[in-house]
């Protein structure tokens, strides 16, 4: 593209730079292109975004409600408050601007309404019990339900994400790293669960990589506070996330290939069909007799462990590693 202005924005798609009025035009184009040509939705879709108030979410809301209209879809948001202070009230408050501004739904969900305590209560009892469990391990589990649980109460048909093209490759790394086949097959660009219980999820950023959503933010004065979430140290991304960007750096496009291998993958090793099996619990969706969130919720909290081995019996938390 030729325009005469300075061309400051490095495209890493286009291996190119553009000015700052073309890097606009092209990301909300990549941006909507995706969402037409993955089907992500369709007409009459109610969207739930998640959003947290970082910036990925913040531009998904952001984008989602722009196109609401050419897409003939209805957005609204969906936040969880998993109760951590010093951080999340931060978050709260940027996304609850953003979406006055928008015009645009907001529901809450907190870990204290849907299990009776915040996360800084959980991870107090995690390091009373040894931090067995890192507390990123809990919040993700616990997090992903109540985002589920609210985006469902609310008819929602899809629940969008803000997941970039760099989450994406790190967590395609930590799973082939751990040999974690079922993991790499899950994490498409929308799910394929079945479950009705599930709302679908979708990832309009797949294909987008972080820094370029920083910048589409900063050009367009989409704000979120610069707190860190004081958990970060339990991360075991980091260091994955690190050596992506420096392989990155010096060999471009490593994280398109990256995800390339993910798709090829999925699409030779087809995941074996297996019959639902659900909670004994709560009636989620569950490989195990007992969900990720029940087990967890009953490690943490003696009242509920007791209702659980009501129910099921006694709970061996050695067999999940928990001891
Ligand atoms: N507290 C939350 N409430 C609602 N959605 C969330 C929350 N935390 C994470 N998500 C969703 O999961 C996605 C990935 O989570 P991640 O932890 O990477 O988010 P983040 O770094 O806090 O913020 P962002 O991805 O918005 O920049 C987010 O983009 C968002 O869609």
């Amino acid at each position: 593209m030729v325009c005469g202005k300075k061309a400051s924005v490095y495209v890493s798609y286009l291996g190119d730079y553009l000015c700052a009025e073309h890097f606009v035009e092209y990301f909300e184009r990549r941006v909507y292109d995706t969402i037409v040509h993955f089907r992500l939705v369709e007409e009459g879709d109610r969207v739930a975004v998640a959003v947290s108030g970082g910036k990925d979410s913040l531009t998904t809301l952001y984008l989602l409600s722009k196109f609401a209209g050419r897409l003939g879809i209805k957005v609204f948001g969906v936040a969880v408050d998993e109760g951590i202070a010093g951080y999340r009230e931060y978050k709260l408050e940027a996304l609850r601007n953003l979406a006055a501004k928008l015009g645009v739904e907001i529901y809450v969900g907190s870990f204290k309404d849907y299990f009776g305590f915040t996360l800084d209560e959980a991870v107090k009892k995690l390091k009373e019990k040894g931090l067995v469990i890192k507390p990123c391990s809990v919040c993700g589990v616990f997090r992903r339900y109540v985002m589920n649980a609210v985006a469902r109460e609310h008819d929602a048909s899809k629940l969008a994400t803000g997941h970039n093209l760099d989450d994406e490759t790190q967590v395609f790394v930590m799973n082939a790293l751990k040999s974690h086949i079922d993991g790499i097959l899950r994490e498409g660009i929308i799910s394929d669960e079945t479950s009705a219980t599930l709302v679908p999820r979708i990832k309009p950023l797949y294909l987008i990589p972080e820094k370029e959503v920083l910048t589409y933010t900063l050009i367009m004065n989409i704000y979120t506070p610069f707190v860190e979430c004081p958990y970060i140290v339990y991360a075991m991304r980091h260091p994955v996330r690190h050596w992506v960007n420096e392989v990155e750096d010096e060999d471009p496009g490593f994280k398109y290939r990256l995800l390339a291998s993910k798709e090829l993958a999925r699409k030779k090793i087809k995941a074996p069909y297996k019959q639902p099996t659900y909670c004994r619990v709560c009636g989620e969706p569950s490989t195990n007799p007992i969900c990720k969130t029940c087990l967890y919720r009953a490690y943490l909290d003696e009242k509920y462990k007791k209702l659980v081995e009501e129910k099921m019996g006694k709970i061996n938390f050695k067999r999940y590693g928990l001891e």
